[in-house]
């Protein structure tokens, strides 16, 4: 095992039992991964894969059948690390009739906080995550969006070294989807090791640096984002706009080094561009409606 790893499984198992002790679910076979420190680690698999088994393994909240794993070097069943640890469940349990500042101050008086460092950290993390102007709002009248930044803030309380977050971006839309990431991307610039386990796979792509895929319980591709999106047999050029002579010019050159070329074509962004393009224009010049087929210009 290398030393600096935050997270270390070894053929890590866990099967499920049912309440006569006989095993009912093979939820994890034989994982084996390391997490680096500072990294963004996308756990990634259908559901029922294993995710959010290996999550509670991780974090002690279940016991391996098999195998080893350690957390930030200790045995992950010593529930003291958990400390330094964030976890964001796929379903926060918040206090409904608690509004943000109580909520925070709550969670930090668990960890023993004074209450001018929980002030501090409550301004800090309201401001994060944008609910300044909800922090006085119980969280009953919260949206979905809303409940999942404060389950964030929460989740970020104690100021850890390692985040668990388990779909953060399920349920929010496109724009509460961009900001979800862009938070993620900041608490690896703070330095932090995240690991998200998500079924999203354009918002995994877009913060990942690197990402394990599951399917039944088993490790099946594990790697960087851009390695595994690369197709190393295939080259492709971006130019300005051409006109046909200069392509069958390139076509020749092409041909002349035994290349062949196989598409030409204008680049496409992504619908998820397209739809916060079209907001922001939206927002900048509220009368402006674009004709069929027209589309806000790139960012
Ligand atoms: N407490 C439990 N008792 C029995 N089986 C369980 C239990 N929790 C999970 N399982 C089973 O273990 C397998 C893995 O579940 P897990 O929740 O880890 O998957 P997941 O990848 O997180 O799925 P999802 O994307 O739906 O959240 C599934 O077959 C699930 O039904």
């Amino acid at each position: 095992m290398s030393a600096e790893a935050v997270i270390q499984t070894r053929n890590l198992s866990k099967t499920y039992r049912d309440f006569w002790g006989r095993p009912k679910v093979k939820a994890l076979n034989s994982l084996t991964l390391d997490v680096q420190p500072g990294e963004i680690f996308g756990l990634l698999g259908p559901n029922g894969s294993g995710k959010t088994t290996t999550l509670k393994l991780l974090l002690g909240l279940l016991f391996p059948s098999d195998g080893e794993v350690s957390v930030l070097g200790k045995p992950a069943h010593e529930v003291t690390k958990n400390e330094r640890i964030g976890y964001l469940p796929e379903e926060s349990y918040l206090y409904r009739f608690l509004n943000a500042d109580e909520t925070l101050d709550f969670y930090g008086k668990l960890f023993n906080m004074t209450a001018a460092t929980r002030k501090q950290r409550r301004d800090e993390l309201i401001e994060m995550v944008g609910l300044q102007h909800a922090r006085r709002r119980q969280l009953k009248e919260y949206s979905k969006g809303m409940t999942r930044r404060i389950g964030l803030a929460q989740a970020l309380i104690n100021n850890p070294e390692l985040v668990l977050l388990d779909e953060p971006t399920s349920g929010l839309d496109p724009l509460g989807t961009r900001d979800m990431k862009d938070l993620i991307l900041k608490l690896k610039a703070d330095g932090k090791t995240v690991v998200m386990s998500s079924h999203l796979l354009a918002d995994v792509q877009d913060v990942c640096d690197r990402i394990a895929i599951l399917y039944g319980g088993e490790l099946k591709v594990v790697g960087n984002v851009k390695d595994l999106l690369e197709s190393r047999d295939e080259t492709q050029i971006m130019s300005s706009q051409l006109s046909p002579e200069a392509i069958s010019e390139v076509e020749s050159v092409l041909k002349k080094h035994g290349a062949t070329v196989k598409s030409v074509s204008h680049p496409t962004s992504t619908l998820e561009d397209l739809f916060l393009r079209t907001v922001e224009e939206s927002k900048a010049r509220p009368g402006r409606r674009f004709a069929p087929g027209e589309a806000p210009g790139r960012v």
